[in-house]
């Protein structure tokens, strides 16, 4: 094991992020009013380029008057191939209040992108005299971006979390699919005259949370397209989250409570846990390093196991 611990990434709930066009102002309420940790108002591909001067605005309007409770509040600006970019980070940074938390970057292709962003957020935190630092998230949805997934976790202190975009990588990366996330119809091993499904997002996951688990930034499933899917949502969900990642965008509200549930440890999950925790309390105490608890071993990896389940469910119980 390297001697570097393993940082912690921001303690704050990211079970749901429930996006929304920030041309759409009239359903910014009824965001504020979802059970999302994370509302992300959108300047980028859910904003038609005539809308996005506006899009700035309204967003600048309801950073300040919108009653957005204990959420963290996210604005996503447009990729920095755009000419968008710039005037949405000093737009909207130069104009809105404080209660915005985080910028998140799309598109990002290595980490002098997020350098680039950081320099200007940068710049105008000092020109506003701004005091509450912005941080920043970044979704990963190019075939650059997977190959750089280490350098751009490892980019800024200001970087708290990374998505998968499952709609842009599968653009970029020519995969033959219109699907935004889920099983892909032709994504299958054959034997004995039976389809197996597999997971085509499955390798870009895991590249993502080794990322994200060594440089301490939270990992996070993107978009499911099919809101209608409530089954292939959940699954889709659940593998993430048996994965390491930490939750789940929704692009409709009723993704929301399916992203919560999967991402909030089960009663019985985080009560195993403590059992696990108590039974090796118990074996430390008598000087054993292992014991056997409901017929299988446990041991001091299965103490950091539990304490991860112990502490999520901690940290969504303290929301
Ligand atoms: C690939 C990517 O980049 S994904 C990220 C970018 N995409 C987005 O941000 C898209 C976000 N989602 C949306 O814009 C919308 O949900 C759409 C276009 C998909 C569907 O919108 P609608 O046709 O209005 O959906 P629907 O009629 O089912 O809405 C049901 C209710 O939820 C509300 N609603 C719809 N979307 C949202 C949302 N994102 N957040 C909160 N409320 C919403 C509607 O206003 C409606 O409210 P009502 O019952 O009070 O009238
Ligand atoms: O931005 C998200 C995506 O899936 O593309
Ligand atoms: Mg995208």
């Amino acid at each position: 094991m390297s001697f570097r611990v393993q940082p912690a990434p921001p303690a704050r709930p990211n079970r749901c992020q429930l996006f929304g066009p920030g041309s759409r102002p009239a359903i910014f309420e009824k965001m504020a009013a979802s059970e999302a940790d994370v509302i992300n108002l959108d300047l980028e591909d859910a904003v038609a380029p005539d809308d996005k001067a506006q899009a700035r605005k309204n967003i600048v309007e309801a950073v300040g008057d919108v009653d957005w409770g204990d959420k963290t509040l996210s604005v996503r600006i447009n990729g920095l191939d755009t000419s968008y970019w710039y005037r949405d980070v000093t737009e909207v940074l130069e104009n809105c209040s404080d209660r915005i938390d985080l910028l998140m970057i799309p598109k990002v292709g290595n980490a002098s992108d997020v350098y680039a962003v950081d320099a200007l957020v940068t710049a105008v935190e000092r020109a506003k005299g701004r005091t509450k630092p912005i941080g920043l998230e970044v979704i990963i949805e190019t075939a650059a971006g997977i190959a750089h997934v280490e350098e751009i976790a490892a980019s800024s202190p200001r970087l708290q979390a990374m998505s998968l975009g499952a709609a842009d990588f599968a653009a970029s990366m020519g995969m033959q699919t219109t699907g935004i996330g889920g099983t892909q119809e032709n994504y299958y091993m054959a034997r004995h005259g039976q389809k197996y499904w597999s997971d085509p997002w499955h390798w870009a996951q895991t590249a993502i949370v080794a990322a994200c688990r060594t440089h301490g930034v939270l990992p996070v499933d993107g978009p499911f397209g099919d809101f209608s899917d409530d089954e292939g949502f959940r699954a889709q969900a659940l593998r993430s989250a048996t994965l390491g990642m930490v939750g789940k965008w929704a692009i409709h509200p009723k993704q929301v409570a399916l992203a919560n549930e999967v991402f909030t440890p089960t009663e019985e999950a985080v009560a195993e846990a403590r059992e696990i925790l108590a039974a090796m309390d118990e074996a430390q105490r008598t000087g054993s390093g292992a014991a056997v608890y409901k017929g299988r071993l446990v041991d001091i990896a299965s103490v950091r196991q539990a304490e991860v389940i112990v502490k999520q469910a901690e940290l969504i119980a303290g929301r």
